[in-house]
């Protein structure tokens, strides 16, 4: 038997403005009611793809399958509002002269008005809504607003949800929390999203799948475990969390540091290579034993603590957190040690 179509898929998509490549070689399979976050920083390509998977935009090379079925290709384009998607943008586009029922009615307008009202009144019930609906955009606050622009998206049931950006007009406290019942909400739906984040903790947290993009290409794509544990470049690994890097040269297969030697794959014989350590991943050891260090100062932030040491006067210094109480002080003589399964090569030049 065949196995079923991906609910989206991307074959090789590229779109061009003059002389930006937006997009470049873009493929990518995503399964019916998963959540992919698309990561990546300012201008890498996320809004260019959401447009083209939405119908708004038009690839210039490559093709968009939904359901197994070219929406966009050589000589195709199915019109925005006959693919089953919807799409909900990150100022919520909400109609300012419209109430909220009118907005969220929008959607429906190729429905008998009996059966649009039936499916408005569906999805303010379901978003809790219910006393908003006579009021304007402008009587709303951030996370009504984001609700309601999530009603209006979800009114006309797609299949498939694209999201810019959704949370990140919300205030941190409101964000997670809204966060998890949109997400929630639209498992229950069984709705595929694709949502869009410059935020690295959104996009580990929020989705089964994170795809991260640079400069307009797929840079890595898998779980948000697989790419926070095992970034396949430098540039993962930074976008999801702060390191330290020490520089060495690959000798035999390692790379020798004031931190110890550590396993160089992917780093050739002779060239320059950097080794990441994230600062919970070093540890503050009685003097004698791992590297040498000296304390440079010493922070407590709440939740954590912070040591800023030095290792060799030619290097910057490290930074180690603990949630452990570190009793140090500043021109302490310490060692210092890294768990080797936690640390990350890459070559220099990258
Ligand atoms: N209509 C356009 N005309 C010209 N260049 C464009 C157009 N739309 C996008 N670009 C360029 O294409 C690249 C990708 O833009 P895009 O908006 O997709 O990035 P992004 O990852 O969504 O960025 P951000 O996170 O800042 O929204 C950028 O270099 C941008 O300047």
């Amino acid at each position: 038997m065949r196995s079923p179509s991906p609910h989206l898929e991307l074959r090789a998509v590229t779109r061009r403005f003059a002389l930006v490549a937006a997009l470049q070689d873009v493929s990518l399979e995503v399964a019916r009611g998963q959540i992919v976050c698309l990561a990546g920083h300012s201008g890498c390509g996320k809004s260019t793809l959401l447009r083209v998977i939405a119908g708004l935009d038009r690839p210039d090379a490559g093709a968009a399958l939904i359901n197994g079925h070219v929406v966009s290709g050589k000589g195709i384009h199915v019109e925005p509002e006959h693919r089953r998607v919807g799409f909900m943008f990150q100022d919520y586009a909400l109609f300012p002269h419209l109430s909220v029922t009118d907005n969220v009615l929008f959607g429906l307008r190729s429905l008998e008005r009996k059966e649009a009202h039936k499916r408005s009144d569906e999805i303010v019930g379901r978003l809790r809504i219910h006393h908003l609906v006579n009021r304007f955009p402008h009587m709303l606050s951030g996370g009504e607003q984001q609700r309601v622009a999530l009603a209006r998206a979800l009114a006309p049931r797609p299949d498939l949800l694209l999201m810019d950006e959704p949370f990140s007009n919300l205030d941190r406290d409101l964000r997670d929390a809204v966060r998890l019942e949109t997400l929630g909400l639209l498992r229950e739906l069984g709705t595929t999203v694709i949502m869009v984040t410059h935020d690295p903790e959104e996009a580990l947290s929020a989705g089964d799948r994170v795809v991260l993009m640079r400069r307009g290409h797929v840079e890595q794509s898998g779980t948000g475990a697989e790419l926070y544990d095992r970034p396949n470049s430098a540039y993962a690994a930074e976008f999801f969390s702060a390191f330290n890097k020490l520089p060495g040269r690959c000798r035999n297969g390692f790379v020798d540091t004031p931190l110890g030697r550590f396993p160089a794959a992917g780093v050739s014989e002779g060239q320059d290579g950097l080794v990441y350590v994230r600062p919970r991943d070093l540890q503050l050891r009685p003097q004698g034993q791992g590297a040498q260090a000296t304390v440079l100062d010493h922070e407590l932030r709440g939740e954590v603590e912070q040591v800023r040491v030095t290792v060799a006067a030619h290097l910057p210094p490290l930074v180690v957190r603990s949630s452990a109480r570190l009793i140090v002080s500043a021109g302490q003589e310490i060692g210092l040690s890294a768990d080797p399964q936690r640390v990350l090569v890459f070559p220099a030049s990258a």
